[in-house]
């Protein structure tokens, strides 16, 4: 699917991190129509969440299975063909060339699509030189998005900061899915690249991950919709 193929609704993904079944549910039906995809991540994961993977699936939702796998190849490769039959539209792993290579292995004959965590958006240069890099995050993503691409990786994670960049370097095969999205006046929390959702559709994103800023709001479909409609606005 195009950029241009993907209806502005259907940009926003809502990261369920919250505490449990139970509590993701609530928050779901509480979206009811308004969201179309869901991203379930280590919070909601490790706490019996990964059943919700198919119930939404039954419910036509799609999801992102936020993994963020990170293993010898081996068991990349098993745990993305499990991940496979649960229904999810997109799961990640870490940028590593064996990883991404094993993720993609895992996943063939499924339609499941891998995305390629480059540089967390928590990050900065700053964080980078204390993990012991000698290089800066634009310079790290890019040249993991290139390594990605030529794996036959699906997507890149990134923040909407390297999104122009990296359209220019991938084209328009690769899906690129931002978090570090802040709607205007919202708390950053522990984010350090980060954009508007209009800013960040603009630069070129195809997706924009949105967890605190709608799950933790007192009205979530009312910031989930003002959310859908700053993207539709920026397409035009
Ligand atoms: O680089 C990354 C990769 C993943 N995430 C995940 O996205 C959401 C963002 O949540 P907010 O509450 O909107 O900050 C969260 O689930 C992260 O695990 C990311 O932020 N950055």
């Amino acid at each position: 699917m195009t950029q241009a193929e993907i209806a502005p609704k259907d940009r926003l993904i809502v990261a369920l991190d919250l505490p449990s079944p139970a509590a993701a549910e609530a928050m779901i039906d509480q979206l009811g129509d308004s969201v179309t995809f869901y991203k379930i991540g280590y919070q909601l994961a490790y706490a019996g969440g990964l059943p919700l993977i198919g119930k939404l699936a039954d419910k036509g939702k799609k999801v992102f299975a936020d993994l963020k796998m990170h293993d010898i190849g081996n068991t990349v490769a098993r745990g993305v063909e499990s991940i496979a039959k649960s229904g999810a539209t997109f799961v990640t792993v870490h940028a590593y060339p064996q990883t991404m290579k094993a993720a993609v292995e895992g996943r063939a004959g499924s339609r499941l699509r891998i995305l390629a965590v480059t540089v967390l958006t928590s990050y900065n240069d700053d964080d980078l030189h204390a993990a012991g890099y000698r290089i800066g995050v634009s310079e790290l993503v890019e040249a993991r998005a290139q390594q990605a691409q030529v794996l036959g990786v699906d997507g890149i994670v990134c923040s909407p900061e390297e999104v122009g960049n990296l359209r220019k370097i991938v084209g328009h095969q690769m899906e690129l899915v931002t978090p570090g999205i802040r709607p205007a006046g919202s708390a950053t929390g522990d984010q350090k690249r980060i954009m508007t959702p209009g800013r960040a559709i603009a630069a070129g994103a195809d997706y924009l991950v949105v967890g605190r800023p709608v799950v933790e709001a007192a009205d979530p479909k009312a910031v989930a919709e003002a959310i859908q409609a700053e993207i539709a606005q920026a397409l035009g």
